[in-house]
């Protein structure tokens, strides 16, 4: 594709259709469901609706020529699709400015008469696009519109479709891909067949079989197939898997018309059924946007901690001497298994970088513990864990056999992200004669500090990128694990008795 863009720029070339089934609203629906960025041009302005076709307006060709102009003088175009040219002069007008801009994807599908009967060309017309052909790099004809540009009558046997088609095909120097929707039989196969058998990697046919799908959800199918193939033509760049990928796709669209209940002759085909069942309609939250909505969700436990009577006592320094060795020694006991919740986080982490960090994380909480024990706690008897440590621990350790790293970081960062905005706070309170000074100078660490950011980052990464479920499940692992904090920071008092007045 030229330009760099990994969204082909597809420009389609057509007629209308208000009730949007065929035509060039078929098309940017087909562009856009095969990973295209859509644009239009109107050829004709049709009255019609999934019965039938009332009128047809055709606005004045130099018009038609400002519009094409408008766009290929400010786009690139990857690709185009002409669909609708209703007569000699749109022709000749859509045949100069092909000549002009030699776009590197033309796809012409033959429009002639639509499957009410209705015609969509003039009969005077047929010359002027049989001269057109050899413009497109493909066209698509159905059956009778074949017989049109092959001289001959509607074949009624594929093998004679095939026929037909391998004569075009050399008589324009265009490669044609024909289509059984109109061939009897419970068989619709659609084949890609080269006159010159240059184009197709040397061979003359290749055949793409289907099952025909019983309904009359087929109003624009000729439409939205030759966008399809345009699209993905210039995605993919070559024409058999191109057309694979969008029969699969018509298909599916096809199968999924008659749900949409539009109209009561033929109804339209459901472009997006197939993207909307795998992936929904939902939108995704930014990193940004999960990192605000996750902190004010736990504003109201961020502030209870920061009212507890512990965190009010350690700041003032009134909390007893009793109540803080409680703390410290269950603290000792969250992060011997803390560390092993993070090692487990770094074993699941799908990257090197994420496996390295929470394999630091849990060095980091190690090295913490021990510290503990040399500047605090001494050589004593670790004390049994109280019932906020267990239940936390337990939150943790259950995230963690679940396996999913995703869940198990939304789990780990209140740890982190609690604990360093509650530091801000605390280190400022290290006043000389502070009895808890040395304590509380612990939390201005600036390298627990970076760890805190880049775990936030990391975990709302994982967040933007996962499907609602498991965003859903992250979310609730947060917030469960500052409810813990919360609890953590309140058992100490709890095991102890209140604060001494
Ligand atoms: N009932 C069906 N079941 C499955 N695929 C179908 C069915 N009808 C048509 N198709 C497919 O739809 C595409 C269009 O084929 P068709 O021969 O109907 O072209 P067309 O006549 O130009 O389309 P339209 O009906 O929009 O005018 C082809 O890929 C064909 O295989
Ligand atoms: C503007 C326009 N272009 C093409 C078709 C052919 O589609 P179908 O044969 O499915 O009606 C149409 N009906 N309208």
């Amino acid at each position: 594709m030229s330009g760099g863009s990994s969204v082909p720029r597809v420009l389609a070339i057509a007629g209308t259709d208000p009730t949007g089934g065929a035509g060039i609203q078929a098309d940017l629906k087909s562009i856009a469901a095969s990973g295209g960025y859509g644009m239009a041009v109107v050829t004709a302005l049709v009255a019609q609706n999934t019965r039938g076709v009332r009128s047809v307006h055709v606005p004045p060709t130099d018009f038609l020529a400002e519009q094409l102009d408008a766009v290929s003088e400010d786009v690139t175009v990857d690709a185009v699709k002409i669909g609708m040219l209703a007569g000699r002069e749109v022709i000749e007008t859509v045949g100069a400015w092909l000549r002009r801009t030699r776009p590197p994807v033309v796809v012409i599908d033959p429009v002639m008469i639509a499957t009410s009967g209705d015609r969509l060309l003039d009969a005077d017309a047929e010359q002027a696009l049989r001269e057109l052909l050899p413009l497109a790099h493909l066209i698509t004809p159905n059956v009778a519109e074949l017989a049109v540009l092959a001289g001959r009558a509607p074949a009624a046997r594929w093998p004679d479709v095939l026929e037909q088609a391998r004569e075009v095909s050399a008589t324009h120097d265009v490669v044609v891909l024909a289509k059984g929707g109109h061939v009897e039989g419970d068989a619709v196969p659609d084949a890609l067949v080269d006159g010159g058998g240059t184009r197709l990697g040397g061979r003359e046919v290749v055949e793409f079989p289907g099952a025909r799908i019983a309904t009359t959800n087929t109003h624009g199918t000729g439409c939205s197939l030759s966008s399809a193939v345009a699209t993905h033509r210039a995605r993919l760049g070559s024409w058999e898997p191109a057309t694979a990928e969008a029969k699969r796709w018509l298909t599916e669209s096809i199968r999924h018309g008659a749900s949409l209940e539009v109209g009561g002759g033929n109804g339209p085909i459901s472009h997006f059924a197939g993207m909307w069942s795998r992936g929904g309609t939902a939108t995704r939250p930014t990193a940004e946007e999960v990192r605000d909505q996750w902190w004010d969700g736990v504003r109201d436990v961020r502030a209870a901690i920061a009212e507890s009577a512990f965190v009010r006592g350690l700041a003032d320094g009134s909390l007893s001497k009793e109540a803080f060795g409680v703390y410290l020694a269950q603290d000792a006991l969250y992060l011997r298994d803390y560390a092993r919740v993070l090692s487990e986080a770094s074993r699941l982490a799908p990257t090197l970088d994420e496996q390295s960090f929470w394999a630091a994380g849990a060095h980091g909480a190690l090295v913490t513990e021990l510290q503990l024990h040399a500047d605090w706690l001494g050589d004593m008897e670790p004390p049994p864990p109280g019932p906020a440590t267990t239940a936390y621990l337990d939150h943790l350790l259950a995230t963690a056999a679940r396996g999913d790293h995703r869940v198990l970081a939304a789990a780990v960062l209140p740890c982190y992200w609690i604990y360093a905005d509650l530091g801000r706070d605390l280190q400022a309170r290290a006043v000389d004669g502070h009895p808890y000074q040395e304590w509380l100078r612990t939390y201005g660490d600036p390298a627990f500090a970076e760890a805190t950011a880049r775990a936030i980052d990391i975990t709302t990464e994982l967040a933007t990128s996962a499907d609602d479920v498991t965003r859903e499940a992250m979310w609730h692992a947060f917030r469960v694990s500052a409810e813990h904090e919360l609890a953590f920071f309140e058992a100490p008092l709890r095991m102890t008795g209140p604060v001494p007045s």
